[in-house]
């Protein structure tokens, strides 16, 4: 099976053509090519598809390492506009759009050869992140993990989060928090739990225990996902440009309030093309 191996500010993927033919890629098929011993290694695998909406280019599709699927993944959508242009299928210089488990997304270039992309609105109804046991929206929810209450944002990119402000993302204990919040009931989806520290409303600290993953150099969704919460509640600019720093490397996130949707922008990597035996 050929792929292209990439990467997004330091979150990997595997990259499958599957624009010819779908054949059914199982959760074992996706395991091992993510396991980083056995198989290729990476934190998601991406599929390219022909495309599902008009006036797309192509769709995609996301598995993580465990082989659990996802709605989005925003370093992913990075590296398939890439691998869309280097294939010759999308313009190298003009905006085209592709499509996600989540809706259509707009690309255009950014002057540093990477892309940003409309990521799409963040929602925030308990319904759609989802989020059980709470009694409406709010900006902040509270959760006692290990006899410590933590308060957080939730918020969904098509892909559910949790967002938790820290005054020092070095001393998040993001291994131990990260997986209690994931199992807990208030997720019946699992989340991808966010550690942000605010370094001034236009520049944040994060990192990210990623769904199906673990901690990640980097996530996409994560970072479009703590803006908007963050934003939210004041904690943040809306309608500017907010430099989200995470160990991978730094994304440019922007909450559009008006237009109601997050645009995303930051780079993506090839590494080396090769052909995996299943
Ligand atoms: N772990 C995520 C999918 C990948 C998201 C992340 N890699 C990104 O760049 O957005 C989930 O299960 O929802």
């Amino acid at each position: 099976m050929r792929f292209s191996k990439m990467h997004g500010a330091g979150n990997d993927f595997v990259v499958l053509d599957l624009r010819s033919d779908v054949p059914p890629l199982s959760p074992d098929l996706c395991a091992r090519l993510a396991d980083r011993h056995f198989g290729v290694g990476c934190d998601q695998i991406l599929t390219v598809e022909a495309p599902r909406s008009a006036g797309t280019i192509a769709a995609y599709r996301i598995w993580n390492a465990d082989g659990s699927p996802s709605g989005q993944c925003g370093n992913g959508a990075r590296c398939i506009a890439a691998w869309l242009v280097r294939d010759g299928a999308a313009p190298a210089d003009a905006a085209f759009a592709i499509e996600s488990p989540a809706g259509v997304h707009p690309v255009t270039r950014d002057g540093d050869g990477g892309f940003v992309i409309d990521m799409g609105a963040p929602r925030f109804a308990p319904a759609d992140v989802p989020l059980a046991g709470v009694d409406g929206e709010r900006d902040e929810y509270a959760l006692e993990i290990d006899g410590e209450t933590l308060r957080f944002g939730a918020v969904s990119m098509g892909n559910p989060h949790a967002v938790i402000e820290v005054a020092d993302v070095d001393a998040a204990d993001v291994a131990r928090i990260g997986p209690a919040m994931q199992s807990n009931a208030m997720f019946p989806a699992s989340a991808n739990v966010g550690f942000a520290q605010v370094l001034a409303p236009d520049r944040i600290r994060l990192r990210v225990f990623e769904r199906g993953v673990g901690e990640t150099l980097a996530c996409g969704s994560g970072a479009c996902a703590a803006v908007a919460a963050l934003a939210r509640r004041g904690r943040v600019l809306k309608d500017a440009d907010v430099a989200v720093e995470l160990p991978g490397g730094t994304l440019r996130i922007r909450f559009d309030a008006a237009a109601g949707t997050v645009f995303m922008g930051g780079p993506a990597a090839f590494v080396f093309d090769g052909i995996m035996s299943v």
